[in-house]
């Protein structure tokens, strides 16, 4: 990310005009003239036989070129094919359900919202196909072109085509085994917590709108992708009028800003000793959503590799799941920061999950009840006792749990189409058939070919690899679990006090732990970054399954109480091949 980030880029994604996209590209350009005449440089060493081990990483994380091996005009239409698909999901607009004349509503944040908030399974079905309509649906042609380009560059790099090329992060042979033994460590319980929430789903929308054996309907989760269904909890939390850890009334109450949300987070990092942000991050930043202007919403966190000038985008709206998502981008920031001395090649994370899993890791220790109540959003009368605990564990669960299955997919489908196995004639058709085998979820509308919604989702329109993120969920649980008992907040022979309840808020032991493996950056096999700060080195899901094991045990009962079939049965895939 350091040596791709420039002004240019900063101001389209910030403004999308021509203009401002003209210059982004001009930009690329000449950054891909500089990055070429950099490799010939680099390659024309034989470094291979190097002995010094750290010469020899710098020479192979800088051996490899990227897309800039392509030609100029080539790159030319790689980059156009790519911009226009983030111009594309980033300006789309839809008519609203309930005022048909109303057209103005963007995905951020009218569609977020009425995802998030409609029960009304007729309003949901049309913002849900009208967004894939205007997003995805507009993208096919663009993705098509980008695909055969991609695979060149990577061919032009020596991969075998781009899922090879974006790979590479791991430096492991047996990453895709890894990633599939944690899917299979980690199926079970979302197997059970699929058959609760379509349990709960019926009860509320009716057994011919979510049929007992079936898959969910996509558009019922809350969330345009069915990617975390935390936003329903109010439909299936077990203990109504319990505690609940949807603290956006609370924070609306009490005047909350996005400014302000910004400044309890960064307040979160240098309580445990970690780096505070400095002035230009406050100046640069966007934190709202402009007005009159079209922006990439999507959050970002940015850095100018010039050791002073790190910002966030965030169209930041004030409720909990956003409060979530500063500490996610504040976590890129931190990690910028710490690795900020660094020769530029080593600027990254030990690799993509990492820079993913810093932000969320703290997160989990914000959205405690115990660390809820210490910051008055919480009232301290609020119960902790094991309804509460079970009612807390299954919202975490909803965002958590329900996700893995997502984050495969979004790259097993991209993975399939860049090695072939899937051409542009099976796109849509191949997506929903992964959607229903991994997620258990279906279309609400039948699609076709004449779809391609795997462009309604950000990082397809952008271009952004996803596996990051399923190792950053495992990854950032092996993290708050060490800090943990690094802060003396759980001992794991004497689980009295639980794991979920930790907050090591102000603990400075923890916060010089997990700063120490920051600053390493990408110096180091990431094995020694995980090492650094759990004392193992490999990705473990044990413990996930320890934070949420008194869940797990609940759910099992509970849907044999309520007979609730686990799984479904495949085969109604609603993707016609030819329409
Ligand atoms: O996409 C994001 C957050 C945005 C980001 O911080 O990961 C951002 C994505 C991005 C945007 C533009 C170009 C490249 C990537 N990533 C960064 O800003 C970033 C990435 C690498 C290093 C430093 C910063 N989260 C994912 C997954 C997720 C994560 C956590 C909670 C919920 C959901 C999503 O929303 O589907
Ligand atoms: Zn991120």
């Amino acid at each position: 990310m350091c040596y791709k980030s420039n002004i240019a880029e900063w101001q389209f994604a910030s403004d999308i005009t021509d203009e401002n996209e003209r210059l982004k590209l001009e930009q690329s350009l000449v950054a891909a003239r500089f990055e070429k005449e950099a490799w010939k440089n680099i390659t024309s060493f034989n470094w291979q036989p190097f002995t010094d081990p750290d010469l020899k990483r710098k020479f192979k994380l800088l051996s490899v070129l990227g897309p800039s091996a392509l030609p100029e005009d080539k790159l030319t239409q790689y980059r156009k094919s790519i911009d226009a698909m983030e111009k594309i999901y980033s300006t789309a607009k839809i008519c609203s359900f309930a005022n048909p004349g109303d057209c103005g509503m963007n995905l951020d944040p009218e569609i977020t919202e009425k995802m998030s908030k409609s029960r009304n399974f007729d309003e949901l079905k049309h913002v849900w196909q009208q967004w894939h309509e205007q997003s995805g649906g507009k993208m096919r042609h663009h993705y098509e072109k980008f695909v055969q380009l991609s695979n060149e560059a990577a061919q032009m790099n020596n991969f075998s085509d781009t899922g090879a090329y974006w790979l590479r992060n791991y430096e492991s042979d047996t990453f895709k085994e890894d990633i599939e033994g944690l899917w299979q460590t980690i199926k079970p319980f979302y197997l059970q917590l699929h058959a609760y929430v379509r349990a709960k789903l019926r009860a509320h929308y009716g057994e011919d709108k979510v049929p007992k054996d079936q898959p969910i309907p996509a558009h019922l989760l809350g969330n345009m992708w069915a990617q975390s269904w935390g936003n329903i909890d109010d439909l299936v939390t077990p203990y109504p009028g319990k505690s609940s850890i949807d603290v956006t009334p609370e924070m609306l109450k009490q005047g909350y800003t996005p400014k302000k949300m910004f400044e309890m987070s960064e307040e979160f990092f240098t309580s445990m000793g970690l780096l505070p942000t400095p002035p230009e991050f406050w100046s640069g930043s966007i934190i709202e959503k402009l007005v009159g202007k079209e922006m990439v919403c999507h959050a970002s966190a940015w850095d100018f590799c010039n050791g002073k000038d790190f910002r966030i985008k965030q169209c930041t709206k004030v409720n909990m799941e956003d409060f979530i998502v500063v500490h996610h981008e504040m976590g890129h920031i931190q990690y910028f920061l710490q690795y900020k001395n660094l020769p530029l090649v080593y600027r990254e994370g030990a690799n993509s999950g990492f820079h993913e899993a810093v932000g969320d890791s703290l997160a989990l220790s914000v959205q405690t009840t115990k660390h809820l109540k210490e910051i008055g959003l919480l009232d301290k009368s609020t119960p902790t006792d094991h309804e509460a605990t079970i009612n807390y564990l299954l919202a975490t669960a909803l965002d958590k749990i329900a996700f893995f299955p997502f984050a495969y997919i979004m790259d097993k489908w991209r993975w399939d189409v860049f090695d072939g196995s899937v051409t542009s004639a099976d796109y849509n058709c191949h997506w929903w058939k992964l959607r229903e085998e991994y997620q258990g979820i279906r279309s609400p509308v039948t699609r076709s070919e004449v779809d391609f919604d795997p462009g309604a989702k950000y990082h397809i329109a952008a271009n952004v690899e996803y596996i990051r993120y399923f190792v950053s969920f495992v990854i950032q649980f092996q993290f708050y679990k060490s800090l943990c008992v690094t802060a003396g907040q759980y001992d794991p022979h004497n689980p009295s006090q639980p794991l979920h309840e930790c907050d090591f808020y102000r603990n400075k032991e923890a916060g010089a732990k997990l700063g120490a493996m920051l600053a390493m950056g990408s110096s180091r096999p990431w094995p020694e970054a995980m090492r650094a700060v759990t004392g193992q080195d490999r990705m473990d899901a044990n413990a996930f399954r320890e934070y949420f094991k008194p869940l797990e045990v609940w759910l099992i009962a509970k849907n044999k109480e309520l007979g609730e079939p686990v799984g479904w049965n495949s085969g109604g895939l609603n993707c016609q091949k030819n329409p």
